[in-house]
């Protein structure tokens, strides 16, 4: 991991690839091939699929933080946190305490971010040797396939990750917003990892040595209508490499699919809720209890769609390994125990392809 004066950290790099909302905007009526995805590729939920009915459970956040840990409500609440992330790896946080003010201002600066005219996007596109900025993450060859989905990427938290020269370019208000919503988002991610904590039987202390300054990355999903949808991916079927995920979908429009039981099935925006789900390090802390899921973006003929995911991952310098204390109650280690640095280092270098991450942390 380089560490470049100025420009906070340098996880990785992708190759530098061309706007699709340019693109979309060529009123084109056949998507170029590189967008063109095998059938196989193509997770796409039918009306037929007996999931459609089915969706993901919804935690109340007002009651999984209150500070009666004696009450009804809360050890109903912790139940629920528990058996969503083992069973499910994704759930929707309502009543999260960010105030809906915030989350409006944040979306109409992403907005604008996204409608600005493309010269100016480009003094914000990513460079060879670094992924923040606008472009798409993980394209590792010229030949590889491309998500229908341009991106804007920037390390958060903590501060000395910041690339100070890209927030400089930003317009003004949006990198406060920025700022402002990724300190809400760490309060949240640290208290539900806390509960998480409390669930799985570990200690405050060292949920706390993993979490309490976790490395927070955001980024900004735009997904431009597509003339052929059912050709397209909007984001390929993955698995976060962090801890906790926690998306703010702007649209009404639908698009996220998760998988269960080898169907998938869509996560309809809730209004002023939160999607969560769980990363490969929360997989691999938890020694396998909780279960990073994975999931993928579709692309809709007549409406664009945005979100906005944090990934808050662990404490950097701080080696990503399953818990002590679980290992110890398991009398077994699932995972293998690595430098965070070595962790991210890999995780960036490849394609994205399901949960592969995971494989090279198995034991
Ligand atoms: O846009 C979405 O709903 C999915 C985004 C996502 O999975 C990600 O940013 O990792
Ligand atoms: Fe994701």
């Amino acid at each position: 991991m380089e560490n470049h004066k100025d420009v906070g950290i340098n996880f990785g790099r992708s190759l530098i690839v061309p706007c699709v909302q340019e693109l979309a905007k060529k009123s084109i009526t056949k998507i170029p091939p590189r967008y063109v995805r095998q059938d196989h590729q193509k997770p796409f939920l039918t009306s037929s699929d007996d999931t459609s009915n089915l969706s993901i459970p919804v935690i109340d956040l007002h009651a999984l933080f209150s500070t009666d840990s004696e009450s009804s409500t809360y050890s109903s609440e912790l139940n629920k946190l528990h058996s969503a992330s083992k069973e499910w790896g994704f759930f929707q946080v309502i009543n999260h305490g960010i105030s809906e003010s915030l989350l409006e201002d944040f979306k109409s600066e992403v907005l604008k971010l996204f409608k600005l005219p493309m010269e100016e996007k480009e003094k914000l596109w990513q460079k060879e040797d670094c992924q923040e900025g606008f472009g798409q993450l993980f394209v590792a060859s010229e030949d590889q396939k491309l998500d229908w989905c341009d991106k804007f990427y920037v390390n958060t938290l903590p501060l000395n990750i910041r690339n100070s020269k890209l927030f400089q370019k930003l317009p003004p208000i949006l990198s406060e917003k920025v700022d402002t919503y990724s300190r809400e988002i760490k309060k949240v991610a640290v208290g539900i990892l806390g509960e998480m904590g409390k669930a799985l039987g570990m200690s405050k202390e060292e949920m706390g040595e993993l979490f309490d300054d976790g490395a927070q990355f955001l980024q900004m999903n735009y997904y431009p209508q597509c003339p052929e949808p059912e050709l397209a991916m909007g984001f390929s079927p993955h698995s976060d490499a962090t801890g906790l995920t926690i998306l703010y979908q702007l649209t009404k429009t639908t698009g996220l699919q998760v998988r269960k039981h080898g169907n998938w099935v869509s996560v309809k925006p809730l209004p002023n809720a939160l999607v969560v789900n769980i990363g490969d390090i929360m997989e691999v802390v938890s020694n396998g209890v909780y279960k990073s899921i994975e999931h993928c973006a579709t692309v809709q003929s007549n409406e664009e769609r945005l979100s906005v995911a944090t990934f808050y991952s662990s404490n950097m310098g701080v080696e990503v390994g399953p818990a002590r204390s679980l290992v110890a109650q398991h009398n077994v280690a699932n995972f293998r125990r690595v430098a965070f640095e070595e962790y991210y280092k890999d995780f960036f270098a490849r394609k994205l392809d399901g949960k592969s991450n995971l494989e090279f942390m198995k034991l």
